[in-house]
């Protein structure tokens, strides 16, 4: 065990750090009246980690004009430019990646070893975009009419507005940005205001990949979220939208881009079931809802929200689970034997307190945990993992993610029924399905309302698959041979071949 604190000053390349918002090639402050700042904040310690400029509408204006003005010469670059600077891009986050797993654990709280494990599932998505960007392929369309001949081709859209949430500050930028660039598409990055500093060492290491200036655009923004938002929405010069946060801001912002009807993504809230068959091997079905529940202290939008466990296996299940999660050690992500590190904000407590005294105003029983944590000696925000049995349909959880490491059983008896309660909700993004009985798992990942099925495992992430939701999940796919998709447009050409 090792409790040392650490701190951005144990960051080795200083490079990394640049401190500011990047608009066309250049490291600027912000352009509002007195430089405004906004301070990103340690979630384990609420130690201030850095001040960076809270940039405004004008900035986010300058950032768009930069990408548009920049896409006229980028778009005519070769796929197999645009491949190799996203392989040299990956490269970058492997040697730099000590640096930025610290990075990401100083600022969003998850644990080092999982924060790794982050920036290489974020450098992924670079490999592999650098794969599917020379895969961009037209079609010969046969004519009905003999005296012409179709074709059609793929462009990219222009430029790209990319939202990432808080929750996963690297992979979500790499996702996003690197199908983006793969495309020919010039983009502008929004970080959370939570987690900005890893989008910043991001863009720093695309820029020394060989990405041209304006290509690439940063605007760091925590108070002014809303109009550097709606500057982005409404701006006629940005072509494709993407975004991963709430359903609440995902819908806001479908609004706000209706005026130029930009092409979406949105990647919002999930509730996923996760559910456990009385023929499921107990080993397999702990340790998948262990990660689903636990990873990133729950923050993840295919976290296991709702845990349907078949009747005849509910109360070893229970029983077992909870002698698990006793062991899972709380405390600091920089701490090498912390299991489950703080949760981001403050907010994030609240909810999960309010989830927790929801659920015993109906009749649920906390066996174990159930309130923020203020005895380790850390001043964060904190919350004990906890188990509460005997969930119920009208209980709050039922209805929204709870996103914190609170896990609520709910008692189900045949395969019928679990699939009505699962889908009774009104969004669709993960889902997870614990059986060894193969047919079964096939009838009930055919029936779930999702957009993504895990069996016998509790996590759906892997760059060459697509994610993304149904409902009020939103729309578009990220990752996959579809990720790419979503900046392109299609164009059909017809040629008259009779004189
Ligand atoms: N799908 C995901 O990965 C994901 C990520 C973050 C939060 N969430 C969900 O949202 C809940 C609340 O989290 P929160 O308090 O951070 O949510 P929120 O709704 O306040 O913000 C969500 C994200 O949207 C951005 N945002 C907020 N207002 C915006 C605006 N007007 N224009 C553009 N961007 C804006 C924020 O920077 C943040 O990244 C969580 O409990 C969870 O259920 C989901
Ligand atoms: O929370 C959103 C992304 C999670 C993942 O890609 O595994």
């Amino acid at each position: 065990m090792s409790s040392q604190k650490k701190s951005l000053n144990d960051i080795k390349n200083k490079k990394l750090l640049p401190g500011k918002g990047l608009i066309n090639g250049e490291w600027v402050a912000s352009s509002a009246s007195g430089n405004s700042t906004f301070d990103v904040v340690d979630p384990a310690t609420l130690d201030v980690l850095a001040t960076l400029p809270e940039m405004d509408k004008s900035d986010t204006a300058k950032a768009v004009d930069a990408a548009y003005e920049a896409f006229k010469s980028f778009k005519k670059t070769t796929a197999r430019s645009r491949a190799r600077m996203l392989r040299k891009w990956s490269d970058l986050c492997h040697e730099n990646a000590d640096d930025l797993a610290l990075i990401m654990t100083l600022e969003n709280g998850k644990t080092l070893a999982e924060a790794k494990g982050e920036v290489i599932y974020g450098a992924s998505f670079l490999e592999w975009f650098a794969t599917q960007a020379e895969m961009v392929h037209g079609q010969v369309v046969p004519p009905a009419n003999l005296n012409q001949r179709i074709v059609t081709f793929k462009q990219p859209i222009g430029v790209a507005a990319c939202l990432a949430p808080w929750n996963f500050p690297v992979a979500m930028i790499t996702r996003k940005c690197g199908a983006a660039l793969a495309a020919g598409c010039t983009t502008v990055w929004k970080p959370a205001g939570e987690t900005p500093l890893s989008a910043l060492a991001q863009a720093v290491l695309a820029e020394e990949a060989g990405f041209p200036k304006g290509s690439i655009n940063v605007i760091t923004s925590l108070t002014t979220v809303a109009e550097v938002g709606e500057e982005l929405c409404k701006n006629p010069k940005v072509h494709k939208l993407s975004f991963t946060g709430s359903t609440r801001v995902g819908k806001l912002l479908m609004q706000q881009c209706s005026s130029t009807l930009k092409k979406l993504s949105l990647e919002l809230g999930g509730n996923s079931p996760f559910i456990v068959f009385d023929d499921a091997k107990m080993s397999t079905a702990l340790d998948a809802a262990i990660l689903a529940k636990f990873r990133n202290s729950g923050q993840t939008c295919v976290t296991a929200n709702r845990v349907f466990v078949q009747a005849g296996i509910y109360d070893e299940f229970a029983k077992q689970l909870t002698e698990r999660i006793k062991k899972l050690k709380v405390g600091a992500g920089t701490d090498s034997d912390t299991f489950v590190g703080p949760l981001t904000h403050e907010r994030a407590v609240e909810k999960a307190m309010a989830h927790v005294e929801d659920a015993k105003k109906h009749g649920g029983q906390v066996v174990y945990g159930g309130e923020p944590m203020g005895d380790i000696g850390l001043k964060g925000y904190f919350f004990q993992p906890t188990v509460i049995t005997g969930m119920k349909q009208e209980m709050l959880t039922t209805r929204e993610e709870t996103f914190a490491p609170v896990i609520g059983l709910y008692k189900f008896d045949t395969e019928e029924e679990v699939i009505e309660l699962a889908n009774d909700c009104d969004v669709g993004l993960g889902s997870f399905v614990i059986t060894e009985n193969m047919a079964r798992s096939w009838r009930v990942a055919e029936a779930l309302e999702v957009g993504m099925v895990g069996v016998n495992l509790g996590m759906l992430s892997a760059c060459e698959s697509p994610f993304g939701g149904v409902k009020g999940s939103g729309f578009g796919r990220e990752g996959g041979t579809q990720g790419l998709d979503e900046y392109l447009v299609v164009k059909s050409m017809l040629i008259n071949v009779a004189n």
